[in-house]
């Protein structure tokens, strides 16, 4: 028996066999012509059988795939697979093997990446559909060298049996191929407690734990138990532990679902909204009685794309959110790249230190225009639907900033601006931040990780980079108590009105951080859809001022650990739920 601990960032307890994330693929090295690492029994036609034997098992294993799934991913298999057999790739590879073709001769591999990259490079040209199709031929490309190397395809392993996915990490656009039913649970090596694969696994409502070094060593198909509250992960689990697996999947579907009105013991509300990416999720998110949208990240619906969507792209990926949430609020957060989300049209992939860079609002320094056309997207979106959009900008550290945010959005004809409260400099000056704008959400995972100083993607630092520092909870106060006084300050004037301050970091997804931060004063909370019932349920055992108490008792905690367990001790439905 083996034990691995790393940090628990989605609760549940499950057993089942580890599948690897395969490695992604590395270029295979350019060949010097007049080189002699092709050896000489290696005959062109040898080696163009190979390309050719290499596309065809690649088309086949992607169209046994498709007839296995359903909707989005069938038709992406089915498109894929139609892809690898391209015989305008395959043909220009051959071409390449040639010692005849400019640069000599190249590798079976080489020929098939650089055949490939001169495909992606016509598509790109030609713009519209066909531009987006690089993707899938890189993917093709990656596939097929995986395939002459004589090592698995690389993405989501593919299987008939459930398994827990286990990687280094996993990057946001290896999450659009994850299929719920098949992964059971997701463990990383390395990653933070704030990275996109905690974010994508409580999405999804997998338990997860990140930072858990050892555990991309181990072997596929090896039994595990994993409890993703404790962090811990045990091979070759006794009886006791499939017991405690089993007793976790009873409990976990008694819990109630959320009513879609969430409010304290005492009556007082917090609306609860939820954290979207696409239209797909707004409405699973309505289904799962979400009271609006509280943080739609509008760079998920692009992150495969390297040039700017059009505003008539925009314009429908922001309708289709709009559409599940009718009369209700959607919050619109604009473009946030930079650091673990780098779009190409908007990052410089050679920052040296991508996370205090150009990221977030910052990018309209760089690529002025992306923004006004972003906004007026929102608001041609907005037109055309009954939803009551909000606006807000990512990375704010000013009032200069915010204000002129604002002025943006009026321009557009966006009547509620807003700013995320995610750089500690905003939450310092949040009195004359909140004059600017209507509204500020809390994005505790940067907050967290810009007020202590850690990597949100590093795992070593995951006991810094935790949202119960009393650090955090203290700049959660100042926001709050900032906010109050902006209200004050404008008294009597139009832009009095309390101005909300939301949570729509990952904190509000914690049951009882949740508590905590109604307590501070925080007015709604915006989670993974996912989240919405342990929440609502556990908010519902206390009233307003016990929320204050604990608000109280965690902000005088010495530590994150502290200020947790006092809490938690507090509430002892989350030992009843498991959670
Ligand atoms: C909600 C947040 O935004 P993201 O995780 O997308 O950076 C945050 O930083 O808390
Ligand atoms: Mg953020």
């Amino acid at each position: 028996m083996q034990t691995f601990s790393g940090v628990g960032v989605a609760p549940g307890r499950v057993l089942g066999p580890v599948r690897q994330m395969p490695k992604p693929v590395q270029e295979p090295a350019p060949h010097a012509p007049g080189a002699a690492d092709i050896p000489a029994d290696v005959t062109v036609e040898s080696q163009g059988r190979r390309i050719k034997d290499a596309a065809k098992a690649v088309q086949a294993e992607l169209r046994a795939r498709a007839i296995g799934a359903s909707g989005e991913g069938k038709e992406v298999l089915e498109a894929t697979a139609l892809m690898a057999a391209d015989p305008m790739l395959v043909k220009s590879a051959i071409r390449l093997l040639s010692p005849e073709a400019p640069g000599g001769a190249r590798t079976a591999e080489r020929a098939v990446w650089e055949a490939a990259a001169t495909v992606a490079e016509s598509l790109k040209a030609l713009g519209g559909y066909m531009a987006e199709r690089v993707a899938d031929v890189l993917d093709v490309r990656a596939r097929i060298v995986s395939e002459l190397r004589g090592l698995p395809a690389p993405g989501i392993p593919a299987s008939d049996v459930p398994f827990i996915l286990a990687a280094e990490d996993l990057a946001p656009a290896d999450t659009a191929t994850l299929d719920p039913t098949k992964v059971i649970a997701l463990i990383t090596s390395s990653g933070g407690p704030q990275s996109h694969t905690a974010i994508l696994a409580r999405a999804l409502g997998l338990p997860a734990i990140v930072a858990a070094p050892g555990v991309d060593g181990l072997d596929d198909g090896t039994e595990i138990y994993l409890d993703g509250a404790a962090g811990t992960i045990t091979t070759e689990p006794g009886e006791d532990l499939r017991l405690a697996a089993k007793a976790w999947a009873t409990q976990a579907s008694t819990l109630a679902a959320f009513s879609g009105n969430n409010a304290l013991a005492d009556g007082f509300r917090v609306p609860l909204l939820a954290n979207v990416g696409t239209g797909a999720d707004a409405v699973k998110a309505a289904d799962a009685g979400a009271e609006g949208v509280g943080l739609l990240r509008t760079e998920f619906c692009f992150l495969d794309r390297d040039d700017e969507p059009s505003v008539e792209e925009q314009i429908a990926a922001y309708g289709a959110v709009f559409a599940a949430f009718p009369g209700k609020k959607v919050v619109v957060r604009t473009l946030d790249a930079g650091a673990d989300k780098p779009l190409p049209f908007l990052t410089n992939a050679d920052e040296p230190n991508p996370a205090l860079g150009v990221r977030g609002y910052r990018t309209d320094l760089t690529s002025p225009g992306v923004l006004e056309r972003q906004l007026e997207a929102i608001a041609a979106a907005e037109a055309a639907h009954q939803a009551e959009v909000w606006v807000m900008a990512p990375m704010i550290s000013t009032a200069d900033e915010a204000a002129r945010f604002a002025s943006l959005c009026s321009a557009a004809g966006l009547r509620t601006p807003g700013v995320m409260v995610e750089v500690p400099s905003a939450a310092l000056t949040a009195s004359t931040v909140l004059r600017e704008v209507s509204f500020a959400s809390l994005g505790t995972n940067d907050l967290t990780q810009y007020a202590m100083a850690a990597d949100r993607q590093l795992g070593p630092l995951a006991s810094l980079n935790d949202p119960w520092q009393p650090a955090v909870l203290q700049l959660v106060k100042l926001t709050v108590d900032g906010a109050a006084a902006a209200s004050t300050v404008l008294a009597g004037t139009a832009a009095a009105a309390t101005k909300p301050v939301g949570v729509c970091g990952e904190a509000a997804a914690d049951p009882a951080l949740a508590v905590v931060l109604v307590g501070l004063g925080v007015a709604t909370l915006s989670m993974s859809a996912r989240a919405l019932a342990a929440v609502s349920t556990v908010l519902a055992t206390v009233t307003v001022e016990q929320a204050r108490n604990l608000a109280v008792a965690a902000l005088a905690a010495p530590s994150a650990s502290a200020a947790r367990q006092t809490v938690r001790a507090q509430l002892p439905i989350l030992v009843e739920l498991g959670l």
